[in-house]
């Protein structure tokens, strides 16, 4: 990635641009052809995958576009008006791509991104890249894969939007997954999340529900995975952080040590996996080009850092991982109680 010219508005914690709660439309409600044009496009969730029916219910000209994206996977693609883009697939609901406005990639997608279509069972890898989720664990732990089912699973698009302003087409995709067979084997909860991605000229932002659907309590972990792409993994910095307790993964992930972050700037110069538990909203990955991407967030009350290192000789020094996480304190939910949370990232001339 390099530097961008100007600076992205709406940066820091002075400046949160969190929109208010958008109504969600119940199933079986669909606008006109026309009217879905200019506004909101609702239907119900759609489980069907083949990419020109979902573009014909779901696309709106110019701002939302379902296409065949990494590896053919079926993928929502998002475009403002400013040139910003980003791309989220339905399978995982991961962010596979978010480009400024002069076409520079800020997200990293490893190697191996797409062994998913390479394997026997589809479901048994994730995404590895851009930005995946974990849900409903931040693992890992026996009862199932490394950071849970979510980013394993089909999700089904709920809605698109691109407000009809000129000035402020801000294109938007709301996901959902909700359990089902696949689901229950490892975690025997009913639950829908529904995960909302968008853009604001180049910002983006993701906005996660998750309810309780069923009839008995329980409790999740979650995190937005985001693997962020830098000049050189001995350039980036990690600003934000000084003075946090943090687990230190490294020696033993499921036996960490506490520590207490005593530096300014984390850098990096072996392998890096740290919860920093408790966090401010607001971090920034000095990413080494002269600019930085700030994540700024709402209710995720972890930072994670991690660097493989050579662990993966191919690529570590090519990303760092920045995760928005919900680890330190589990989320409870009741029947019929939903927790939310929002993130958002921007990049940053310094
Ligand atoms: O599942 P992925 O995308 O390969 O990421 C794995 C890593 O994810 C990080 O969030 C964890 O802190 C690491 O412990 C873990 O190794």
């Amino acid at each position: 990635m390099r530097p961008r010219c100007a600076p992205v508005a709406g940066l820091g914690t002075q400046q949160r641009s969190f929109r208010a709660p958008r109504a969600r439309t119940g199933p079986g409600h669909t606008n006109s052809r026309a009217a879905r044009h200019h506004q909101i496009v609702t239907a119900a969730a759609a489980a069907d995958t083949d990419i020109a029916a979902l573009n014909d219910q779901f696309g709106i000209p110019g701002r939302v576009e379902v296409v065949a994206g990494l590896g053919g996977l079926p993928t929502v693609q998002l475009k403002h008006a400013c040139g910003a883009s980003a791309e989220v697939t339905l399978f995982g609901a991961c962010v596979t791509s978010w480009k400024q406005a002069s076409g520079d990639e800020v997200l990293f997608m490893r190697p191996d991104a797409l062994q998913i279509l390479a394997g026997p069972d589809p479901k048994s890898k994730p995404i590895s890249g851009g930005i995946p989720h974990c849900f409903p664990q931040f693992g890992p732990s026996a009862a199932m894969q490394q950071h849970g089912f979510a980013r394993n699973s089909d999700w089904s698009i709920a809605a698109t939007s691109a407000d009809p302003q000129p000035d402020d087409q801000d294109p938007e995709v709301t996901l959902v997954l909700r359990d089902n067979e696949y689901t229950r084997k490892m975690w025997p909860h009913a639950f829908e999340v529904a995960y909302s991605v968008s853009l604001h000229g180049e910002l983006l932002q993701a906005d996660m529900r998750v309810q309780n659907t069923g009839d008995k309590p329980f409790e999740f972990t979650a995190a937005l995975h985001s693997y962020i792409e830098v000049s050189d993994v001995a350039e980036a910095k990690v600003r934000g952080l000084k003075g946090l307790e943090y687990l230190d993964k490294v020696a033993d992930p499921s036996n960490p040590t506490k520590k207490k972050e005593e530096r300014e700037e984390v850098t990096f110069d072996g392998p890096t996996d740290s919860v920093y538990l408790k966090a401010r909203d607001y971090v920034e990955l000095d990413v080494g080009t002269g600019a930085a991407v700030t994540v700024t967030t709402n209710k995720w009350s972890d930072v994670v850092v991690w660097s493989p290192w050579t662990a993966m000789p191919d690529c570590y020094r090519q990303f760092v991982c920045v995760e928005s996480a919900q680890f330190s304190t589990p989320v409870s939910l009741k029947p019929g109680e939903f927790w939310r949370s929002q993130a958002e990232w921007s990049v940053m001339d310094l």
